[in-house]
């Protein structure tokens, strides 16, 4: 039997989703290492592999068929664009991706003005603010900390992910409009969706009632 390898995000949802597996009898002791530097993780007797990879590059991965099956966020999934399929809601990790800014920025939203958008997320900005509200817009790309971009005047407005709504609050800002939710998604390669087709459906079965 061939291994089933899983790519998951070393991020905010690993330790939920390593939760989730152990749940359905799913175990990698090591992977709980937080100190351990290694990448990768086997399951001899499960015939299962793992890898911890950057949140964004998980997608790529699973698209490539260097892993079978990823957990990663929603934003991620609609950021990359990538060729996989989007098999399961997990339900953990909920946020939301928001046009946020000062309140009086509303307006300008409103009124379709041509105003700059900070966000780490330029392709989920570009499909909403185009295709949705049609809406030209200047967006400017960021790498974090996008709260900063309206408090030093570098945008009007940004496109970020509000969980708890702290860290608007504490910097003055708002959500403006709500763009979509989000949570952990598993995704599969769509090769490894027909060759292991039996495999993945009964983890599927499992994970579907563990989370109900
Ligand atoms: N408060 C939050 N901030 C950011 N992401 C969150 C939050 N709450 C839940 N999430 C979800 O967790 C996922 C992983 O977030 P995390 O910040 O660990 O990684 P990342 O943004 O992919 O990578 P990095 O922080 O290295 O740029 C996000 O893609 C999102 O779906
Ligand atoms: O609504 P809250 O609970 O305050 O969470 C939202 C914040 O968390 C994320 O930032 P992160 O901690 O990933 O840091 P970053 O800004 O460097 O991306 C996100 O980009 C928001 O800034």
């Amino acid at each position: 039997m061939r291994y089933l390898t899983f790519a998951l995000g070393k991020g905010r949802l690993a330790e939920q989703t390593l939760k989730l597996f152990e749940k359905i009898g799913i175990t990698c002791e090591e992977m709980k290492d937080k100190d351990s530097r290694k990448l990768i993780f086997v399951n001899e007797p499960m015939k299962l592999k793992f890898f911890l990879a950057k949140g964004p590059d998980v997608p790529t991965y699973v698209e490539y068929g260097a892993a079978d099956i990823g957990v990663v966020g929603k934003d991620t999934i609609l950021e990359e664009g990538r060729k996989v399929h989007e098999v399961l809601d997990l339900g953990y990790g909920k946020c939301r991706m928001c046009i946020c800014g000062h309140p009086d920025a509303s307006p300008l939203l409103r009124h379709h003005e041509l105003i700059r958008v900070a966000t780490k997320y330029p392709n989920i900005t570009k499909d909403y603010f185009y295709n949705t509200k049609h809406q030209t817009v200047e967006i400017i790309k960021l790498n974090g900390s996008i709260e900063l971009a309206p408090i030093v005047g570098l945008s009007e407005v940004i496109v970020d992910i509000v969980e708890t709504g702290t860290t608007l609050k504490e910097n003055g800002l708002e959500v403006l409009e709500e763009v979509c939710p989000l949570s952990a998604r598993m995704i599969v390669n769509p090769v490894s969706m027909r060759m292991e087709s039996g495999r993945i459906k009964s983890l599927l079965a499992q994970l579907r009632s563990q989370l109900d």
